[in-house]
């Protein structure tokens, strides 16, 4: 098909969608109470659609913003393959990322997050005001620190604290970060080819300075007697999350069909699943997947690293003029991002009410 009429048909697909009907807005409402029953011994999986990124190149490019743009609004996740990043720094990643974890607690706990830096490693995080069975280390885009006012933007406007005498840990992660962060963009552009709107309409929320954190996660083996969540559910709050699985020891789940899937890792694969300014912006038509992870049951610990692809600091996040009609009016006010982010992160250290969900924003 020529490219016009490949757009001309996108477009109108996309039409139809909005046309549909506003969908059904019950899962973000389930989940706000949704208790985490203990971990079945099985549960039915999710197949997520593979999407083949094809390296991003042209022509392909415009089949690949549609398959995107389907799985997205469908299954808020998809399977990424072919993207581009080299298998070996993925390995390269998920080492160092292991080795991170094995080093002893007194040195992890020297460059610990607290209140006012979220950065660093962490053992005591809350979500949904429960506390998880994790340990995490988190790192940003500290490109985004310029244009943060820390008088508003309090939480991204610290700095990454990286453990001393790991040169190589901290070489890996800003190599693979800046792979994500490309990968990212390309994903914007496959959202914006899909709707037929010019990537620079998306300048006023992503830029290089984009508020994107990557996180390192370390689940312990269930011990006996152990109830807790490995992973309590939630939502990611950000844009796209580009999450890497352990191939060997599962435990995602998302909430779908009300009932938990797994979701099995493809081989050298990348899940990708929707945030909540996805949502917002697609004016409820892509949802963002309420997801948990089971304590491993294997005796074997599981790791995995999700990387948040976040707006940058002053973004006012609200749905995009292309998924707004006259049926089909903004169904959020304008959410400000820095805000936002900073209200969810307060939540993280305790259980302190409920946390901030853009449902707070409907109108
Ligand atoms: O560990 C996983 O597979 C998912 C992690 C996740 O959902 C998160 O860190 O937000
Ligand atoms: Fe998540």
């Amino acid at each position: 098909m020529p490219l016009a009429a490949a757009s001309a048909a996108r477009v109108q697909l996309h039409a139809a969608r909005l046309r549909s009907g506003v969908r059904s807005r019950a899962s973000v409402r389930v989940a706000a109470v949704l208790a985490d029953a203990p971990a079945p011994k099985s549960a039915p999986e999710v197949k997520a659609p593979a999407i083949d990124a094809k390296g991003f190149l042209e022509p392909e490019m415009q089949g690949v913003a549609q398959a995107i743009y389907d799985a997205g609004a469908e299954y808020g996740c998809f399977q990424l393959v072919n993207h581009g990043v080299s298998l070996d720094l993925i390995a390269r990643m998920q080492a160092a990322q292991r080795d991170f974890f094995a080093l002893p607690l007194d040195t992890k706990a020297q460059v610990k997050r607290s209140m006012s830096n979220p950065n660093g490693w962490f053992d005591d995080e809350y979500t949904k005001r429960t506390l998880d069975l994790k340990e995490c280390f988190d790192f940003f885009n500290e490109k985004s620190v310029a244009a943060a006012d820390p008088t508003v933007h309090r939480v991204i406007a610290a700095r990454n604290q990286w453990p001393a005498g790991q040169p190589l840990f901290r070489d890996v992660m800003e190599t693979y970060f800046g792979e994500m962060s490309r990968v990212s963009f390309k994903l914007l552009e496959a959202f914006c080819s899909a709707l037929d709107i010019p990537l620079d309409s998306m300048h006023g929320l992503f830029d290089e300075t984009h508020t994107s954190f990557m996180r390192l996660n370390f689940y312990p083996p269930q011990r006996p007697g152990e109830r807790r969540m490995a992973l309590n559910h939630h939502t990611d709050a950000g844009f796209f999350t580009l999450l890497i699985q352990d191939p060997e020891v599962h435990g995602l789940q998302f909430h779908k069909h009300g009932q938990w899937n797994d979701v099995t890792p493809e081989l050298d694969a990348i899940t990708v699943n929707v945030g909540d300014q996805c949502q917002v912006i697609s004016n409820d038509v892509f949802k963002a997947p309420v997801h948990r992870v089971l304590p491993p049951q294997s005796g074997r610990a599981r790791h995995s690293a999700p990387f948040f692809f976040n707006p940058k600091p002053d973004a006012m996040v609200q749905p995009h003029p292309a998924f707004v009609t006259p049926d089909r009016p903004p169904v959020y006010n304008a959410i400000p991002w820095a805000k936002f982010r900073n209200q969810r992160y307060a939540g993280d250290f305790a259980d302190e009410g409920e946390e901030v969900q853009i449902y707070h924003y409907k109108r």
